[in-house]
């Protein structure tokens, strides 16, 4: 029996984007009325520091500054992991420390980064990760783009420890995440990574998904899960379907985080650019994100029962 309150984890985390202002510091303000306005749409969660955080682009320092300005806004409120995965097994641990200190409800770690590890070094890794907090750790599990390929044997030797409570799974293989459910034991948790396949991964499994495309349509995913968890598996495809057009409109820009940053841009919320070498959008595409942005709006006013 796991000592954690693993239901907080479950359902919909938004893997959130950073907040910068002109200069490309680190804009506190609008990082809160981001986390503000993902509160009022009912997500579990946030996910602060990860892929679509740009936490790998960002120095120590400026990962802690927008952890704060989260949980100062709604760390009451909403479940937060901190991503505090970095090249260095010791910028990771600082960052799990400050998590703890400033009241994150979890961290979690992609492998290091870089250098090509042994599952070993990668253990270790992890190992000085959860050892230098009481925090539970969630295993972050992305080898498109950390090149680690996690066995099933590593993920169950982290398992057996109480404080690993689940994994998140960026990885498209389903059949994986089955497996890694299956060998993670009772009680351990498996968030699904690729958005497109958010029902597919909760029918084979997954406790729920943290993803990226969820900051622009948190609401659609909310219907995929409400959908699915009253048994209306035709209803949740539908809308599943739905969203995966959307998302494949939103792959279509030369940078995915360019594109929602646009899109939560034209709501009222400017988080700045994406950090290069992600790319901002083009003002030659700022009309097809309009067009996209209203084709969302207008598929979560169905999903709310308006017209
Ligand atoms: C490879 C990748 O970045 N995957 C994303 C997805 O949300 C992804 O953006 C989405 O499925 C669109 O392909 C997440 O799994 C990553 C994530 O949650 C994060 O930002 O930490």
């Amino acid at each position: 029996m796991n000592t954690y309150e693993l239901d907080r984890f479950k359902g919909i985390t938004i893997a959130m984007y950073s907040c910068y202002n002109e200069q490309g510091e680190i804009d506190q303000a609008a990082a809160r009325a981001l986390a503000r306005y993902y509160a009022n749409t009912g997500v579990k969660g946030l996910y602060v520091g990860g892929s679509s955080g740009e936490g790998m682009l960002q120095s120590v320092s400026e990962r802690k500054q927008m952890l704060e300005a989260v949980i100062a806004e709604v760390g009451e409120e909403l479940t937060i992991i901190a991503h505090v995965g970095a090249p260095a097994t010791r910028d990771s641990v600082e960052l799990a420390v400050h998590a703890e200190q400033v009241g994150a409800h979890a961290v979690s770690a992609v492998p290091a980064i870089y250098y090509r590890l042994s599952p070993q070094s990668v253990e270790a890794h992890w190992q000085a990760i959860v050892d230098s907090t009481s925090l539970p750790f969630i295993i972050y599990h992305i080898p498109q783009t950390t090149g680690f390929q996690l066995s099933k044997s590593l993920l169950s030797t982290m398992a057996k420890q109480d404080k690993v409570i689940g994994v998140k799974i960026s990885a498209e293989s389903t059949f994986e995440l089955q497996q890694f459910k299956a060998a993670g034991g009772k009680d351990f948790l498996v968030l699904n990574g690729p958005d497109e396949q958010y029902l597919a991964g909760r029918s084979i499994g997954a406790d729920g998904g943290i993803g990226g495309t969820y900051g622009v349509m948190p609401e659609l995913f909310l219907k995929i899960e409400s959908c699915y968890v009253q048994g209306d598996m035709a209803e949740a495809q539908k809308w599943q379907f739905i969203v995966n057009e959307l998302i494949v409109e939103l792959l279509s820009f030369p940078s995915l985080y360019g594109a929602c940053k646009a899109i939560l841009k034209l709501r009222g919320y400017d988080n700045g650019e994406p950090r290069l070498p992600l790319l901002p959008i083009a003002s030659s595409d700022l009309e097809r994100i309009q067009a996209l942005n209203n084709k969302i709006l207008s598929a979560i006013s169905q999903a709310k029962g308006m017209k």
